[in-house]
């Protein structure tokens, strides 16, 4: 489903901008004002639950933090389970791990080992709330493709596509952006 220019729109403005957080040059997108707007955060919600109801998924995979947020309310809303992707270090159970790299310096993410292993071959949709360069998503892409089970799809809020990270990310799954920031 498509969403119209309208609710487009709603969504668009009520994401906050804030200039030069957390260094000077950048504008960070900060989406607390969505959350924070009954009617921006229903339209959105509501168009993603539309849009995936069809794709017959087994999970949605969340990345560590605002992916949860909206993850989690999707994965009710479609009737499905929930997996988190953490930061390392967070995570109680087994996990398997993919480090990649930030604008400095190296990171790392992990999922429980056995978080898809209930469903063979499991269908799983990963989301966030932003793509830049792309290094979080494609490591969390790989871990659900290491544990068994296929992301067929990532999903963002915001595709920031003046960065590479949409176009790495297509090489190895579907994405969709539902705002994208040029
Ligand atoms: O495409 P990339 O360059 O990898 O950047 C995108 C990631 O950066 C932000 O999270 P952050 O690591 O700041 O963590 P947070 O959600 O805990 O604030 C954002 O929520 C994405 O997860
Ligand atoms: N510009 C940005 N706004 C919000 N979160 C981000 N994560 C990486 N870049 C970001």
């Amino acid at each position: 489903m498509t969403l119209s220019q309208t609710e487009r729109k709603i969504i668009e403005n009520s994401i906050r901008d804030i200039k030069d957080f957390p260094q000077p040059g950048i504008v960070f997108k900060d989406i607390t004002t969505l959350l924070n707007d009954k009617e921006a955060y229903g339209v959105l919600m509501n168009h993603l639950y539309h849009r995936y109801k069809e794709y017959n998924l087994d999970y949605i995979a969340g990345i560590d933090a605002r992916g949860f947020i909206f993850g989690a309310a999707l994965a009710q809303m479609l009737g499905i389970g929930f997996v988190p992707i953490r930061k390392k270090g967070k995570l109680p159970y087994t996990t398997i791990s993919e480090k990649y790299s930030l604008e400095y310096g190296v990171d790392e993410i992990e999922v429980h080992i056995d978080a898809f292993s209930a469903q063979k071959d499991a269908k799983v949709l990963v989301i966030d709330d932003l793509i830049a360069t792309g290094g979080t998503a494609n490591a969390a892409a790989t871990l659900v493709n290491q544990s068994g089970a296929q992301c067929v799809e990532c999903c963002f809020i915001i595709g920031l596509s003046f960065l590479d990270g949409v176009k790495n990310l297509k090489e190895k799954t579907q994405v969709y952006s539902v705002i994208e920031v040029n």
